[in-house]
C-alpha cells in the first residue's frame, strides 16, 4: 500500500490548518489556546482522507497517483473513493473534534473576574474528564453526526476538485498551481456548504450530555432545532466556513500535489 499520500496528506492537512485557525476562533467566538493539539489531529486526519482516498482508487482503478492525470478515473470511481476517506476519516476525527468543540465553548470572549474556573484545562485533561464522566461511548458522542456529514461531503470535495483540475488542464498535463488552487479552493467551499446542515447539528449532538442529556439522537436533534429555531438554523455559520475553506484547502491541495510530484 503506498503511503506517500499518507504523509503528503499528513504535511498538506497541518499547512491548511495553520492558515485557517484565525477563522477557527472566530467561528465559536472561543480562543483556541495553542496550536499544537489542532495541528496534530487534523495532520492525523487529513492523512487518513488522503491516503484512503488514493488508495482506494488505487484498488478501484488500478491506476498510481502519478498516472492518475494521464488515465483519469471515472467520477463514480472518485466519488466512492471520497465518501470512503470521509467515513474512515470521520472516525478518526471523533475524539478529537468533540474535545475542540468542547473546549471552544467553554471559553468565554473576555474572562470576567471572579468566574469560576473553566471545566476543561487543556485537550489531555477534557479527554480524560470526558472519558472519566461519560465513558469511552462519551468521547465518540457526536460521531454519528460526524460520519454522515463527512462520508458524501468527502466524495462532493473531491469530484469538485478532480473535475475543475480536468476541466482546465490539456488532456494529459499536471494542472498548473494556480488551477490546483483554485479547484482546491472550490472543493473546500462545495464541501462545507454541503456539510454545513449537519456540522450544526454535530455541534450540538457534541456539546449535549454535558451537564444533562437533551437529545435522544440525530434525528432527534435535527428535529427539535427546525421547530425551535426554523430552517434556517441548518445553514448558520455557512458564510464563514467558506470563506474558510477557499485558503484552507486551496493550500492543501497545492502542498499534496507537490509533495506527491516532488517525491514521485
Ligand atoms: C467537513 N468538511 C466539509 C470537510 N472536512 N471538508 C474537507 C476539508 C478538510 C479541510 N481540512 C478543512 O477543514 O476545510
Amino acid at each position: 500500500m503506498p503511503v506517500e499520500e499518507f504523509v503528503a496528506g499528513w504535511i498538506s492537512g497541518a499547512l491548511g490548518l495553520v492558515l485557517g485557525h484565525p477563522f477557527d476562533t472566530v467561528k465559536l467566538l472561543g480562543f483556541f489556546k495553542g496550536m499544537s493539539f489542532p495541528i496534530a489531529s487534523i495532520a492525523v486526519v487529513n492523512s487518513v482522507l488522503f491516503g484512503v482516498y488514493s488508495n482506494t482508487l488505487l484498488l478501484l482503478t488500478a491506476t498510481s497517483h502519478q498516472e492518475r492525470w494521464a488515465q483519469p478515473p471515472s467520477y463514480m470511481h472518485i466519488f466512492l473513493a471520497g465518501c470512503t476517506g470521509g467515513f474512515l476519516q470521520a472516525y478518526c476525527l471523533a475524539p478529537f473534534d468533540l474535545i475542540k468543540v468542547r473546549l471552544q465553548n467553554q471559553t468565554e470572549p473576555v474572562a470576567q473576574p471572579g468566574s469560576p474556573p473553566p471545566q476543561y484545562q487543556g485537550p489531555v485533561h477534557c479527554a480524560a474528564s470526558i472519558f472519566r464522566e461519560e465513558g469511552y461511548r462519551g468521547l465518540f458522542r457526536g460521531a454519528w453526526a460526524l460520519m454522515l456529514r463527512d462520508t458524501p461531503t468527502m466524495g462532493i470535495y473531491f469530484i469538485t476538485y478532480e473535475g475543475l483540475c480536468h476541466q482546465y488542464t490539456p488532456e494529459g498535463q499536471n494542472p498548473s498551481s494556480a488551477t490546483v488552487l483554485v479547484a482546491g479552493g472550490f472543493a473546500g467551499i462545495a464541501s462545507w456548504v454541503a456539510a454545513t446542515p449537519l456540522d450544526v447539528i454535530k455541534s450540538r449532538m457534541q456539546m449535549d450530555g454535558l451537564r444533562r442529556r437533551v437529545y435522544q439522537g440525530v434525528l432527534d436533534c435535527m428535529v427539535s432545532s427546525v421547530r425551535q429555531e426554523g430552517l434556517g438554523v441548518f445553514f448558520r455559520g455557512v458564510t464563514i466556513n467558506s470563506a474558510r475553506a477557499f485558503p484552507v484547502n486551496a493550500v492543501t491541495f497545492l502542498s499534496y500535489e507537490y509533495l506527491l510530484r516532488w517525491w514521485g
